[in-house]
């Protein structure tokens, strides 16, 4: 039988590189990693192009603008890669029949909930990015239907820019740091969220649709910064303190965490409990 070719844009942001690792665990397929420069999103014929050339079975579109604070002054920036790139991507897939992944996030909510968000919750996201990522996700919607839609939410991982590496760079500094307990949600390792993907892919089992996926349980920031310097020994080498106050330019959800049981029973992925999965990356 053809090995199953898996196409993947964005390659190598955080995701994007976590999935090029977790792929050497999926050895049943065929993969192409093409980043920024190989595949501009935003150029509808460089997506043309590597359709057209590695004729791929699934794309994983990991591309996306998710600079949160920058986004509310770049708005034209944040709607170009994350809703009209992704509805020329979403053409392009339904027009060659690629199935297509897409990843998109806790912030499409407006966080008054007080319990689990469910895919069937309404959307209303507060900020910039999350109203372009649900732009993103309404056009796949609108245009096809062999599609998945991932959402899940403050992803970590040992690639890329995140909260976790931030804060782990400031292991031993001594400095002052002030971490929001606004905001309850969960972090997710990235690492999960690619296996996950794949494991999906691999089932054959074509549910299409939105699924929420994260670790599980919930914490604050704060909580999230904690346990990062708690696994490391390091709570004496920083002042790390909790404020419910932390300016920043973009409003966001109050409460974000998600329910992943649809994912989890769908196609038999395993959730991690979101402390265990840190402990994994740092231990
Ligand atoms: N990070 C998080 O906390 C969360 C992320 N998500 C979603 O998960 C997905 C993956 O995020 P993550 O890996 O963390 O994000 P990153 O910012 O780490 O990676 C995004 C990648 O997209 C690329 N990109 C940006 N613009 C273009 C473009 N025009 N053409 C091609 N590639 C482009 C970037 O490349 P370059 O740097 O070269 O521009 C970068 O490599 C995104 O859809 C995001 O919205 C959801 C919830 C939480
Ligand atoms: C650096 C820092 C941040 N904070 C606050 C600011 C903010 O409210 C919160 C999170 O900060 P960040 O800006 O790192 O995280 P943010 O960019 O909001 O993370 C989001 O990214 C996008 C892409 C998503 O899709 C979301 O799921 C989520 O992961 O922590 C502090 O309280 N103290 C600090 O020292």
């Amino acid at each position: 039988m053809m090995q199953k070719h898996i196409l993947t844009l964005g390659a190598n942001g955080q995701l994007g590189q976590c999935i090029q690792k977790a792929a050497s665990q999926f050895t049943e397929f065929k993969y192409t990693f093409l980043g920024s420069k190989a595949c501009d999103v935003t150029q509808k014929e460089d997506i043309e192009k590597a359709i057209q050339e590695k004729k791929p079975d699934f794309l994983i579109n990991a591309a996306a603008y998710t600079q949160v604070d920058l986004a509310e002054d770049e708005k034209t920036k944040a709607f170009s890669v994350n809703a009209e790139a992704v509805e020329n991507i979403a053409k392009l897939c339904h027009e060659k029949q690629v199935q297509l992944i897409h990843i998109s996030t806790d912030y499409v909510f407006n966080g008054e909930k007080n319990k689990p968000y469910l895919e069937t919750d309404a959307t209303d996201p507060i900020n910039v990015y999350g109203a372009s990522k649900l732009a993103g996700e309404q056009a796949i919607e609108r245009i096809m239907s062999s599609y998945y839609i991932f959402r899940t939410s403050w992803l970590y991982s040992q690639f890329g820019h995140n909260f976790y590496k931030s804060m782990h760079q400031k292991i031993g500094s001594g400095m002052d740091l002030k971490i929001t307990t606004d905001q309850v949600g969960c972090p997710t390792n990235a690492n999960d969220l690619a296996q996950a993907i794949l494991k999906v892919i691999s089932t054959k089992i074509e549910a299409f649709g939105v699924y929420h996926y994260s670790n599980s349980g919930r914490a604050t920031w704060y909580d999230f910064a904690f346990e990062i310097f708690k696994n490391e020994n390091a709570l004496e080498g920083v002042q790390l303190s909790s404020t419910d106050f932390y300016p920043t330019k973009a409003k966001r959800p109050v409460y974000s965490v998600m329910n992943s049981q649809k994912i989890s029973e769908t196609f038999g992925v395993e959730i991690k409990d979101w402390k265990i999965s840190l402990l994994g990356l740092q231990g």
